[in-house]
Parts: C-alpha cells; sequence; structure tokens
C-alpha cells in the first residue's frame, strides 16, 4: 500500500533561520516559504536528490504543531509522509483495521495540491504518519 517517502517533516520555531541553516551550513536547495492557514503552518521544502525535508512551523492560534513545539522547544522530527496510489482506499482499509485517522477523516489538500491524510501516532510506534495521493 505505502510507496515512495515523500517528505520528513522537522518542526522549526524559526523558519527563516531554519531555512538558512539548511542553505549555508548544509548547502541544500530550499524553497521559498508557503503560508498554508488552512493546515496552520507554514512550510519550505528542502529539495534532495531522494526525497525532501518539509521544515514547518506554526501558523496563526490554533496550529496543529503548537503543542509539539511547546513540549520541543528547539523543534523535532514531526511526521513522516508516504505516498499511496489510492489514498481513499488506502484510508478506509486502515480504519477497517482500527487506525484512527485525524481530523474529519477526510482528504485534504497538502503543500504539494494533492490530497493528505494522517494517522494517530499512538497507532505507529509512536510516529506521526502522513499520507499522500501520489500525483496521476
Ligand atoms: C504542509 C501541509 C501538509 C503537507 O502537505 O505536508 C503537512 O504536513 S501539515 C502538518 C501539520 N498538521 C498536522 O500535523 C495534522 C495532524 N496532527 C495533529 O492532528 C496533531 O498534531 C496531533 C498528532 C493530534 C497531536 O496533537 P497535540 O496537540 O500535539 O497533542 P496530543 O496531546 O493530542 O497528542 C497525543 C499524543 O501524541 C503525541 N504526539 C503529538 N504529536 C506527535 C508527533 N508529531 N509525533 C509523535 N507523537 C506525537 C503527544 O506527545 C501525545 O503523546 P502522550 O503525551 O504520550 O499521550
Ligand atoms: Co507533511
Amino acid at each position: 500500500m505505502i510507496g515512495r517517502l515523500n517528505h520528513v517533516a522537522i518542526a522549526v520555531p524559526d523558519l527563516a533561520a531554519a531555512s538558512a541553516l539548511y542553505t549555508q551550513a548544509l548547502g541544500a536547495e530550499v524553497s521559498e516559504p508557503q503560508a498554508l492557514p488552512e493546515h496552520g503552518v507554514s512550510v519550505v521544502f528542502v529539495v534532495l536528490p531522494n526525497t525532501k525535508i518539509e521544515l514547518l512551523t506554526p501558523l496563526g492560534g490554533q496550529s496543529p504543531i503548537a503543542a509539539f513545539l511547546e513540549r520541543n522547544p528547539s523543534g523535532g522530527i514531526h511526521h513522516v509522509c508516504y505516498e499511496v496510489d489510492d489514498l481513499k482506499a488506502a484510508r478506509d482499509r486502515l480504519v477497517t483495521n482500527g487506525a484512527r485517522v485525524l481530523g474529519d477523516g477526510e482528504p485534504k489538500i497538502g503543500a504539494h495540491g494533492l490530497p493528505v491524510l494522517f494517522l494517530h501516532p499512538k497507532d505507529f510506534n509512536g510516529a506521526l504518519i502522513e499520507l499522500e495521493q501520489c500525483a496521476a
């Protein structure tokens, strides 16, 4: 069911500083910031030869990552994103098998303009998992 690793996400307290760190200290290619109010975050993507790193920071007063950063003030690995061929079929199979899909269970459009869902970290060995519909 799951396919390629689309990205690994790191929550950061200061997106500009984290972007500069990846650009200057690590010599990486970093995208321009994207504000995603429907997700309560702003993000940049670090483009790697085999996957991406998503650097994200809270946006607005209701960010789902605010509590994570309170627990981890200097930041930390936040989630991994796997690609799936059919997001709704994957969701239905996971729910049938007892996994919890976060939010209202309906896919939302993510940073790549594709539908995404999140699975509860407590159901997957303490790791927050994002599933992204493969591009057609
Ligand atoms: C940019 C768009 C998109 C993309 O296209 O890539 C994104 O990536 S958007 C990313 C931001 N959005 C989300 O993360 C949505 C899903 N997340 C959530 O709904 C919440 O973050 C959460 C997973 C429900 C956690 O909420 P929180 O308020 O932090 O705390 P809780 O008390 O409800 O947490 C329960 C339990 O889970 C542990 N936890 C929390 N976050 C993580 C995490 N990232 N990784 C692992 N574990 C996590 C938390 O510590 C609690 O554990 P216990 O204390 O042991 O109960
Ligand atoms: Co993500």
